[in-house]
């Protein structure tokens, strides 16, 4: 048996969120994700702002975003200064949007959503030039669904069809509850979540579409065709940058 201790976590997730942050250049429009690795990224963000004058500004994709931005001392934005009214639809919104993912899959495919940010996370995703997924070695899946439910976000009077509706594709779904809270988690949207464990998941794309037009879901964690560059954090404190071209 060997005694080395266990690859740490947090450094690996230190790691890629540093790399990302190091990513961010004077004058950029930000996406800020949720999550644990990427408040590193934000964290970092801040100190680049304080100490270098970095000029940039980001739209935050959960609460818990928002407020760590504004401890850290980033600049925020909403979706309504992006004027994406008179934007050119083939022109980002956004230059560079960072997260988290639950899993990553070989060809850039995730699960995300652990936190229930995932609605708002590919709103941000989506308006972005370049999606910057920031992962420790462990979110790394040979196929989506090894190690994570797919989250997915329901009107509450809908929660029973939903769960026949994932049942019938194969899904064992199940209501997320709070832990330090009595009954369902509520997103951010007052909505509900269903987290819906699959068998391992061989076309990410088809169940997508398929959770998508359910009726009474509102969006689920599956990304598809979005992350433009993975960076896979290590515990040693290096970095594997993974490149990724949108749509496949
Ligand atoms: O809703 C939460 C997000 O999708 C997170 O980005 C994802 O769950 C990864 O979180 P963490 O970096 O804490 O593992």
């Amino acid at each position: 048996m060997s005694d080395a201790a266990p690859p740490d976590p947090a450094a690996a997730k230190r790691a890629a969120g540093l790399a990302a942050a190091a990513l961010v250049e004077d004058g950029m429009r930000l996406g800020l994700g949720t999550g644990s690795t990427t408040a590193f990224a934000i964290e970092a963000i801040g100190r680049r702002v304080r100490d270098e004058g970095l000029d940039v500004a980001g739209v935050p994709t959960s609460y818990d975003a928002e407020r760590l931005a504004r401890a850290h001392g980033v600049p925020l934005l909403a979706l309504a200064d992006l004027d994406l009214d008179t934007l050119p639809t083939a022109q980002a919104g956004l230059d560079l949007a960072l997260d988290g993912a639950d899993e990553v899959s070989p060809a850039a495919a995730l699960i995300k959503g652990r936190g229930g940010a995932h609605v708002r996370e590919k709103v941000v995703a989506a308006l972005a030039a370049r999606f910057v997924v920031l992962v420790d070695p462990s979110k790394e899946v040979e196929r989506l669904g090894t190690t994570a439910p797919v989250p997915v976000e329901v009107l509450p009077f809908a929660e029973p069809a939903v769960l026949r509706a994932l049942r019938g594709l194969g899904a064992e779904p199940a209501l997320r509850m709070g832990e330090r809270k009595d009954g369902p988690v509520v997103t951010d949207q007052g909505l509900w979540i269903v987290d819906a464990r699959f068998p391992g998941i061989d076309d990410p794309a088809a169940l997508g579409a398929a959770i998508g037009s359910v009726p009474g879901v509102l969006g689920h964690g599956l990304f598809v065709g979005m992350a433009t560059d993975v960076l896979v954090g290590e515990a040693e404190g290096g970095v594997r940058h993974r490149v990724h071209q949108r749509g496949r």
